[in-house]
């Protein structure tokens, strides 16, 4: 890392499969790390669905915003369409470290856009991602059986990954989330 790089905050991307507790473990995470910048996606979803919060833009606006140079990085999964605001360069300049759902097929391509890039790998057992799929009620039964079919989806090499369990309660994993990604540690 150069000493310029240094200075910056570092870009935390929380991967994992669907239903693996990525935004409730987020959601902990930026309670438990005060100093943690939780941002927030544009996402092509109809607004107000639950989970995280997120700011909801029809495929029409997604494609001005694209062009217009809107997202630092935006990808494409389930039928939507998710972006990550420009804005999240400026807490990154001021050192401020970020937390950010991500896709894990967008990762290479951030990995060379932030100078301090860390994968947050949240992991679950099939069963449990199931149940709090079919318990959390978003998407239609067919929904659920395409996202757990894409739940086995390899990280790309090169990354420095820290992984994290969430089969156990949410409290416990944060607690662990929240050691692993102290600013000396990591
Ligand atoms: N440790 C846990 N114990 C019990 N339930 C949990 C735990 N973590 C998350 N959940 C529940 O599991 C469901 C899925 O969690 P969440 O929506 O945070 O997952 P996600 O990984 O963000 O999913 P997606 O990628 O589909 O948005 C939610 O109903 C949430 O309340
Ligand atoms: O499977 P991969 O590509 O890692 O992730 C695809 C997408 O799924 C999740 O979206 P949502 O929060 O369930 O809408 C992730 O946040 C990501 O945007």
């Amino acid at each position: 890392m150069t000493r310029a790089s240094k200075s910056k905050g570092r870009l935390v991307a929380v991967v994992g499969p669907s239903g693996v507790g990525k935004d409730s473990v987020m959601a902990g995470l930026a309670d438990a790390l005060p100093r943690m910048h939780l941002v927030r996606r544009v996402i092509t979803r109809a607004p107000g669905l639950g989970g995280e919060d997120y700011d909801a833009a029809t495929p029409e606006q997604f494609t001005t915003l694209v062009a217009e140079g809107a997202f630092a990085v935006h990808w494409q999964a389930h039928g939507l369409r998710y972006g990550i605001p420009v804005s999240v360069s400026i807490h990154i300049d001021k050192g401020t470290d970020c937390l950010v759902n991500f896709s894990r097929s967008a990762l290479a391509e951030a990995a060379e856009i932030f100078p301090r890039f860390i994968v947050l790998n949240v992991t679950a057992r099939p069963e449990t991602l199931a149940l709090r799929l079919a318990a959390r009620g978003r998407e239609t039964e067919e929904e659920i059986g395409k996202r757990l079919a894409n739940a086995d989806k390899p990280l790309p090499a090169g990354l420095r990954v820290l992984h994290l369990s969430n089969d156990g309660s949410l409290a416990e994993t944060v607690a662990r989330g929240a050691d692993l990604l102290q600013p000396a540690k990591v």
